[in-house]
C-alpha cells in the first residue's frame, strides 16, 4: 500500500513537472518568431541574407550604472561585471551661447543648465494621418531636434548596440546583421501628465528595424514605457527619486518597429530621453559591392596602379586573357547555395575585387576542389583541381561530392598550369595556398542542406584584348572617377553582378559578371 501511494505521488510530481517543462517550452516558442517578420521587404539583392532568423525577444533593455566621482584619492572600486558611465552631456543652445547640461546635476550649475535645455525644448508633435499635429492628449511631450544639440552619450562606445544587435538581429549562417543607430530627438516628458500615448513608430528608411530609448539620469515619477507584442506586454519602469543616488542609472530599452508602445502619465520630475531610429546594415564581413561610394577608394590601393599600368601596356596579354587568382580566405557557403557571396570577400581578396571592378574588369568567384583522379594518358594517381560556380553542381544535400566530370566542371590541374583551362585562356597569379577546404560543419541537427563548407575561391579576371583596353582607356578613367567620386554603390554592384555573353569565358563559365569593356555581350553599356 505504502508503495503504491508513494508511486501514486511521485507520478504526480512527474505530471507537474511535465506541465511545468510544457510551459516553458510554449513561453519560449512564444518568444521565438521569424525575424524576417520585422525585417523591412527584402531587395532582391539581399533577400538570401534574410532567411531563417529567428530572434528571442520583441524587446529588450538594460541599465548602465552611473559611477560616483571619486573623492580625493579614493580608489574607483572596479566594477568589472557592470556597465559603467560616468556622466552624459548634453550640448545645446546657439553657437555663441552654448551651455552644456551635465546628466546626473550634481552642482548648482548643472542643475540650472539642466532647467534651461528643458525650456529650451519645444512641443513635440506626432503623426496623424501624414500629418504632424499637437494634441496634448495625446502626446504632451517637448523635444530637441538633432540639429539644436549634441551628445556624449554613444550606444556603441557602452555596448548598448552590441546587446541590441545580438539580441534583435541574430546571425544566420555566420553572418552577422550589423546595426547602426541614428540619434532621433531629445524628448522630455515632465510631470503632471507628460505622457505619449498607443502609437507605432514612423520607419525612417526601409533598413530600420527597431527604435532604442535611452532614459538619462533625471528625478521623475511615472513615465513608465510599455511595449506590446501580440498580447504580450513589456514594461520598462525607470522613474528615480533621486539621480545622486549610489544607483542613479542610464536605462536603456530597443523594440521592434511593429510594436505599439507608450509612455505613460509622469507624475513628477522630468523623465529625459535620447531616441534613435535603428536600422538593419550588412555588417562587418558583408560590404564588397555595398561600400558607399568613396569610403573606401580602391585607387588608393598597390594593385591598383599595377594593373592599370598593365592595361595600358600594349603587350600585355594582346589577345585577351582570364587571370585566375586563388583566394588567400576560404569562404563559407552550403551545399545547396546558388552562388558564392560576393559581399562576403575580404582582407586581400576583397582588395583584388574593388580594384578590378573600379577598372571596370569583369570579376567572377569560382568554387576550387581537389578531386584523386587517375591521369588518363599514364595512369597515374593524380589530384586535380576542379572549378565551379555553383555549389549545388557538385555537392549533394549531405555536402558529398557528386560531381561529373563531363558536367560543368573546368578542370584546372595539379600544377595550376595554364594549358589545362579551356583553350589556353587562362593564366594564374599566385599560388594556391592550400588544398581546397572542405569542413562540413552540420548546423542544425541532422538537416544536411544546410551544412556549412569552406572553400577556396578563384577570382577570375577578364584582361580584354589590347585593341579593346586601347579602345576604352578614356572609358576606363570615367568608371574610376565615378567608383571615386559618386557612382550608386547599387548601380556599381549591378553592373558587375550582371550575366552577359562572353567567348573569352567559354567553358569557364556561363555568367562572367559584365565589364565596362564595350566589346561585350549584348548588355554592355555604359
Ligand atoms: O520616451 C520613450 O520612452 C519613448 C518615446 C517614443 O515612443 C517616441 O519618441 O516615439
Ligand atoms: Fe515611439
Amino acid at each position: 500500500m505504502a508503495t503504491k501511494a508513494n508511486g501514486g505521488a511521485s507520478s504526480l510530481v512527474k505530471m507537474a513537472q511535465t506541465a511545468i517543462l510544457d510551459d516553458i517550452t510554449k513561453s519560449v516558442r512564444a518568444q521565438s518568431k521569424s525575424a524576417s517578420e520585422y525585417m523591412p521587404k527584402p531587395s532582391s539583392s539581399d533577400h538570401r541574407l534574410l532567411i531563417n532568423f529567428s530572434c528571442p525577444a520583441f524587446a529588450c533593455g538594460g541599465t548602465l550604472q552611473m559611477t560616483r566621482p571619486k573623492q580625493g584619492d579614493e580608489p574607483v572600486e572596479a566594477k568589472t561585471q557592470t556597465s559603467t558611465i560616468s556622466s552624459v552631456q548634453i550640448r545645446f543652445g546657439d553657437e555663441s551661447e552654448g551651455l552644456t547640461a551635465t546628466l546626473p546635476a550634481r552642482s548648482e550649475v548643472a542643475t540650472r543648465n539642466l532647467s534651461t535645455l528643458i525650456e529650451t525644448c519645444a512641443p513635440a508633435a506626432f503623426g496623424r494621418g501624414g500629418e504632424d499635429v499637437f494634441d496634448e492628449t495625446y502626446r504632451k511631450a517637448r523635444k530637441l531636434d538633432t540639429s539644436q544639440f549634441a551628445t556624449t552619450f554613444c550606444p556603441y562606445a557602452n555596448g548598448i548596440i552590441d546587446v541590441v544587435a545580438q539580441m534583435l538581429l541574430p546571425s544566420i549562417a555566420g553572418h552577422q546583421r550589423g546595426v547602426k543607430a541614428e540619434l532621433y530627438k531629445l524628448n522630455v516628458y515632465s510631470g503632471p501628465s507628460g505622457k505619449f500615448k498607443s502609437h507605432v513608430d514612423t520607419p525612417r528608411s526601409e533598413k530600420q528595424f527597431g527604435s532604442l530609448v535611452v532614459c538619462l539620469p533625471v528625478a521623475h515619477e511615472g513615465g513608465e514605457l510599455v511595449v506590446r507584442h501580440e498580447k504580450k506586454e513589456l514594461v520598462f519602469d525607470w522613474s528615480t527619486e533621486d539621480p545622486h543616488a549610489e544607483d542613479a542609472a542610464v536605462k536603456w530599452a530597443a523594440f521592434y518597429s511593429d510594436c505599439e508602445h507608450e509612455v505613460l502619465e509622469v507624475t513628477s520630475g522630468h523623465r529625459i530621453t535620447l531616441t534613435y531610429n535603428l536600422h538593419a546594415t550588412d555588417g562587418v564581413g558583408h560590404v564588397v559591392g555595398n561600400i558607399p561610394a568613396g569610403l573606401l577608394d580602391p585607387t588608393q590601393l598597390p594593385l591598383y596602379g599595377l594593373l592599370k599600368t598593365a592595361l595600358e601596356t600594349p603587350s600585355f596579354f594582346s589577345n585577351g586573357r582570364v587571370l585566375a587568382m586563388p583566394t588567400t580566405h576560404a569562404y563559407a557557403h552550403t551545399s545547396t547555395d546558388k552562388e558564392l557571396l560576393r559581399s562576403s570577400l575580404k582582407g586581400a581578396d576583397m582588395a583584388v575585387h574593388e580594384v578590378v571592378s573600379t577598372l571596370g574588369l569583369g570579376c567572377k568567384l569560382k568554387i576550387m576542389f581537389d578531386v584523386e583522379g587517375e591521369d588518363r594518358e599514364t595512369d597515374e594517381d593524380m589530384l586535380k583541381t576542379y572549378m565551379v560556380d555553383k555549389p549545388k553542381e557538385v555537392y549533394d544535400s549531405t555536402g558529398a561530392y557528386t560531381y561529373e566530370e563531363e558536367g560543368p566542371l573546368a578542370w584546372a590541374n595539379e600544377e595550376f598550369g595554364e594549358d589545362q583551362l579551356p583553350e589556353g585562356k587562362v593564366t594564374w597569379v599566385g599560388e594556391k595556398k592550400q588544398e581546397a577546404l572542405n569542413i562540413v560543419i552540420p548546423t542544425y541537427g541532422n538537416e544536411a542542406s544546410v551544412a556549412f563548407m569552406y572553400s577556396y575561391v578563384a577570382l577570375m579576371v577578364r584582361i580584354p584584348s589590347s585593341a579593346e583596353r586601347m579602345q576604352s582607356s578614356s572609358q576606363i578613367r570615367k568608371a574610376a572617377e565615378e567608383a571615386a567620386q559618386d557612382e550608386e554603390p547599387q548601380k556599381k554592384k549591378a553592373r558587375n553582378g550582371e550575366e552577359s555573353v562572353d567567348s573569352m569565358f567559354e567553358g569557364i563559365g556561363e555568367d562572367m559578371s559584365l565589364s565596362r569593356f564595350p566589346n561585350r555581350g549584348a548588355k554592355a553599356e555604359e
